[in-house]
């Protein structure tokens, strides 16, 4: 039976950001012995900023050069606009990389491709084959670290609850057209290729996710007849890949047993 994900409650963002940088050094050191890379997908909202860590962006141990930086899930907009998750990495993240230091690669959408959605999905998936290799010589392709979010209706990447995005089972990039949290257009990693990936982290912090948090780690909702919430979902396939990052008030009244250092 697969383990169970663990669950890191810190006290402040300070703290959780200084553990989150220490998995992700391993995560690093693992990648680099696998194949002198280290290849990631991270998420917009909340989680750029709290990825932003003095201890993350001054450390003399993060190889910048080797790292390959791939979106999660991106809305259908241009690159420069106020709800690109590329212009929010750009903003709260890779901005702040010393410039002295050599700069990772970075993967954003083609911006010639958002009048069509399933466009700028293939185009992307186009992007991950070139990196990952030939889509028919690997079945999927093996994420060092997906670094996620899980929204308060339990969400992660733009895969909603309840939506037929979660049943897809062939594409790595998918395309959703009617995101119930705007924009609308957007594009997303499948539930099998998150779950593929080596480790997977989701960040999530403040009272407004506890209420969610309740429900993704407390309830049996296959026995309860209720739906799986899609955070859910990567937990329960991936298992103990998983770790979740977050803080006291995210975690208030949630049963689940909780850890509190890596
Ligand atoms: O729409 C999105 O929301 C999720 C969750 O955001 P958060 O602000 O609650 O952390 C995010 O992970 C995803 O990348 C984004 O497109």
């Amino acid at each position: 039976m697969t383990k169970q994900p663990s669950l890191y409650a810190f006290p402040d963002n300070p703290t959780l950001q200084q553990n989150l940088y220490h998995y992700i050094l391993q995560a690093q050191a693992d990648a680099l012995t696998r194949h002198q890379k280290f290849k990631i997908a991270v998420s917009g909202g909340s989680l750029p900023k709290l990825l932003a860590s003095p201890d993350l962006l001054a450390s003399s141990d993060i190889h910048w050069d080797k790292w390959e930086i791939f979106f999660a899930d991106e809305r259908a907009v241009p690159l420069t606009h106020p709800d690109s998750n590329y212009a929010l990495l750009e903003q709260e993240f890779l901005s702040k990389i010393p410039k002295t230091a050599p700069q990772p690669t970075v993967y954003p959408i083609n911006p010639e491709k958002l009048s069509d959605t399933e466009d700028l999905a293939d185009a992307y998936e186009q992007s991950l084959i070139a990196s990952f290799a030939a889509k028919d010589s690997v079945k999927l392709p093996i994420f060092d670290l997906v670094l996620l979010g899980c929204g308060p209706d339990g969400h992660t990447c733009s895969l909603f609850p309840g939506h037929v995005l979660l049943r897809e089972e062939v594409a790595w990039v998918a395309a959703i057209e009617d995101s119930p949290k705007p924009p609308p257009r957007r594009i997303t990693l499948t539930l099998p290729v998150v779950t593929h990936a080596l480790k997977i982290a989701f960040v999530a912090t403040g009272a407004g996710k506890k209420e969610v948090l309740r429900r993704i780690f407390d309830t049996q909702p296959e026995t309860e007849g209720g739906e799986v919430l899609p955070c859910a979902l990567v937990n329960l396939g991936a298992g103990e890949k998983v770790s979740w990052f977050c803080d006291h008030a995210a975690v208030e009244g949630v049963s689940f047993s909780k850890k509190s250092s890596l």
